[in-house]
């Protein structure tokens, strides 16, 4: 996209000399407030809108060349509220483009229920209607009939932002799993900045008038924002946001407050002031003081484990400062203890992060 604009009948600059590089094969979002201008940039890569000035390239080729039918239909476009048909069944709201392209009845169908499947949908609603699905199953309906015909581009605008915030994070999950599948690019729209971090590869800020910010990949603008707008934009806890980028890895852990349920009083060879019970195969049951270990008391609970290596270090403290006792427990994928580690070890390495000054956007790790 090479110095974009767009200026309406009546005057207004939507988007103004906005250049971009939308890497292939990753998400790139387009971030920013009310008005700035991210829907009708959106609408211009498939044509919906036309720029005014400027030039869109797909893939090297200017998108004015092309057809706008074929330009189309090599962009899959989600909405928010789905945009389904309410007088066609789910599966053949998802059929609908291959139909259109001419394939049979059968084999269309047959692909709208292997995508269903694909977007986490159970095989039984496929013959029920879009008012008879909650407003989350409908949002994944409306992914899965954009991507029917298998386009490789997919264009989003703000199709999450109807959604309570349970099945949104379920979605938002969701679509990354599909994405690291097919490989699609997809551009995606949103005015939050938490759905932006977490889904772009890429993250456009925009401005109002429809100026970029900045463009940059989202462990770098939490660490190094452009201006005084990006900083504002992204709010105030940025910086316990960004260690959402570092992995957990290099925390050291320690299993000496670790001890099995019913080993002994013995077993707790540790001047620590809670033991971490497990079950028989290393499960966390609960924290304890070791004089209550022999009585069989109650057990504090022990919060959300994190899984040491693959969770970030944001992760982390989260389960030290929602543990009572301020330790937080590592479990390997199986849900097995690997280790405790205190929220002071925890800062030491936070501060070691931050030292290193380590934006690697492939840092990029869950939780
Ligand atoms: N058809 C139109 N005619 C005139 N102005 C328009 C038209 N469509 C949009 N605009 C204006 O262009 C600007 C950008 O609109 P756009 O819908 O692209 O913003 P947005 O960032 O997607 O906003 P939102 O987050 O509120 O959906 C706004 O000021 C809007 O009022």
């Amino acid at each position: 996209m090479d110095s974009v604009t767009k200026r309406y009948p009546d005057g207004t600059v939507a988007v103004d000399r906005l250049s971009l590089e939308i890497p292939d094969r990753s998400i790139t979002v387009l971030v920013g407030p009310s008005g700035c201008g991210k829907t009708t940039t959106l609408r211009m890569i498939n044509r919906m809108i036309e720029p005014s000035e400027g030039t869109i390239l797909i893939d090297g080729k200017d998108s004015r060349q092309q057809p706008v039918n074929t330009l189309r239909r090599s962009m899959g476009y989600v909405i928010q509220n789905a945009g389904l048909f309410q007088h066609r069944t789910i599966v053949d709201n998802i059929a609908t483009v291959p139909r259109l392209l001419g394939w049979k009845k059968d084999k269309a169908r047959e692909r709208a229920r292997e995508l269903m499947d694909r977007v986490g949908l159970d095989a039984s609603l496929a013959k029920r209607y879009p008012y008879q699905l909650s407003g989350g199953q409908q949002q994944r309906v409306g992914v899965a009939r954009a991507l029917a015909a298998d386009p490789p581009v997919l264009l989003m605008d703000e199709p999450f932002s109807a959604v309570d915030p349970v099945v949104r994070k379920g979605l938002q999950d969701e679509l990354l799993r599909i994405q690291a599948e097919l490989g699609k690019t997809i551009v995606f729209v949103t005015h939050d900045i938490d759905e932006a971090v977490k889904l772009g590869t890429m993250v456009a800020v925009l401005r109002t008038g429809g100026k970029l910010a900045q463009f940059a990949p989202p462990a770098e603008l939490l660490s190094h924002p452009a201006d005084e707008f990006v900083e504002d934009f992204l709010g105030a806890d940025r910086g316990v946001r960004r260690l959402s980028f570092f992995p957990s890895t290099g925390l050291e852990l320690t299993m000496a407050p670790v001890v099995k349920a019913g080993g002994g009083a013995e077993r707790a060879a540790t001047d620590a002031e809670f033991l971490l019970v497990t079950d028989a195969d290393g499960r966390p049951l609960g924290w304890t003081r070791p004089r209550d270990l022999a009585a069989d008391g109650q057990l504090l609970p022990y919060g959300r484990p994190f899984v040491a290596g693959t969770d970030s270090l944001r992760a982390a403290l989260d389960c030290a400062v929602l543990s009572p006792t301020g330790w937080a427990v590592a479990v390997d994928t199986d849900g097995k203890v690997t280790g405790v580690v205190s929220q002071q070890t925890i800062a030491q390495a936070i501060r070691g992060a931050h030292d290193e000054g380590r934006t690697d956007a492939d840092a990029k790790v869950t939780g």
